[in-house]
């Protein structure tokens, strides 16, 4: 990218590389022309007005492309389901969420992006809950021009990826409870799992249609959770999830439901297990942390399941990386590191 120095009526079609300021006397004083505007015939007039013979200016290749043509065309690259672009400005766009739901980002694509030379793009992190209006990612190019031929490859990639950013909106699920423990079950202390459980399933647009106590006794643990599976779309079993005599609610989960992962990364919710049924529910196990700790695996796992994530043993594993709840008093969360790796 060159500039040079033409005269007024040679820059039509040229772009300029600084600002030009109009000064009325005890009127205004203000930027008449923009850095990076590309020059039309309409405009010769006014800058002679404006005092200019010559201008300092890009002249553009067959193969260049103006900052802010490139930065729309990156925004409609980035964007993908229910994601919407700005117009340019210095060629930033950005890109807003037109619903409630679940930040999706292909981050391998992400990162081809920004290797391709002049591109910016960022996001916010992957799986972050976002609400509609809420912006979400930006785009730009390092300006005034670029070559057309960057574009193409950001065009290749994103035909390769499908989508780079997008957003899944929150199904409403029908979630059924299974909250175990003898002591619970017997009335000998109240049960702290439902209210919190019932609070995260309904603040991602859930609602809990179905609710069993149950003993310490695999059989029974067993047979609910076929219920709540039969009549649910999500089933949550609380407790008996470590390694006491009494915890065999892993046992009978693993006894109707293919187990992805039991034990993950993150802590608190060491102790958590992800299965699905035959018929793809899925069906989560919640060690006691889930209750008096404000937040846990649940936290990062339920809001992709409430989007229509699959969860495979992989994601759970990843989640190591930033898993470490910081404990902070007060909690900050979702505003600060836990989760986002
Ligand atoms: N030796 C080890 N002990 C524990 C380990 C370990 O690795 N080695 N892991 C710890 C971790 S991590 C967690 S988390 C807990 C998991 O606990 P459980 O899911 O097995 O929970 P319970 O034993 O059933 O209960 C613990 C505690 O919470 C009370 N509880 C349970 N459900 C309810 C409810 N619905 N309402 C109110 N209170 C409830 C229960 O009465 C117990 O007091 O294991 C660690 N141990
Ligand atoms: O599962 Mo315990 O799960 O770390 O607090």
């Amino acid at each position: 990218m060159k500039s040079k120095k033409v005269k007024v009526e040679d820059a039509v079609g040229t772009i300029l590389c600084h600002d030009i300021t109009e000064i009325v006397p005890g009127e205004k004083k203000g930027r008449a022309f923009k850095k990076g505007h590309k020059v039309t015939a309409e405009d010769i007039d006014k800058l002679r007005r404006l005092g200019k013979n010559h201008l300092q200016v890009i002249d553009m290749d067959k193969d260049d492309v103006h900052e802010d043509e490139a930065g729309i065309f990156l925004g409609k690259i980035l964007a993908g389901r229910n994601v919407e672009a700005s117009e340019p400005s210095e060629s930033r766009v950005n890109l807003f969420s037109t619903v409630n739901g679940l930040l999706k980002v292909n981050v391998d694509a992400l990162i081809a992006l920004n290797t391709l030379d002049d591109v910016v793009a960022s996001t916010l992190p992957n799986y972050t809950i976002v609400g509609k209006g809420e912006m979400i990612a930006g785009t730009k190019v390092t300006p005034l021009t670029v070559k057309g031929n960057i574009l193409k490859e950001a065009d290749k990639i994103r035909r390769e990826a499908g989508e780079i950013v997008s957003v899944l909106p929150f199904k409403p699920l029908k979630a059924g409870l299974v909250i175990t423990g003898t002591e619970v079950y017997k009335g000998l202390i109240k049960d702290a799992f439902r209210p919190v459980l019932t609070e995260k399933i309904e603040r991602l647009g859930g609602t809990v249609t179905f609710v069993s106590f149950v003993p310490d006794d695999e059989e029974v643990i067993k047979s609910k959770i076929l219920e709540a599976a039969a009549e649910c779309d999500v089933v949550l079993v609380s407790g008996g999830m470590a390694v006491d005599a009494d915890d065999v609610t892993p046992k009978a989960i693993a006894s109707v439901s293919e187990v992805i992962k039991y034990g993950s990364p993150v802590l608190p919710g060491a102790m958590f297990l992800m299965a699905y049924m035959k018929d793809d529910t899925p069906v989560i196990g919640i060690p006691a942390c889930g209750m008096y700790a404000k937040v846990t695996i649940l936290d990062l796992v339920y809001p992709r399941v409430a989007a229509g994530e699959k969860i495979r043993k992989e994601d759970i594993i990843r989640l190591a990386n930033g898993g470490l709840c910081r404990r902070c008093e007060p909690c900050h969360y979702p505003n600060c590191s836990f989760g986002r790796g």
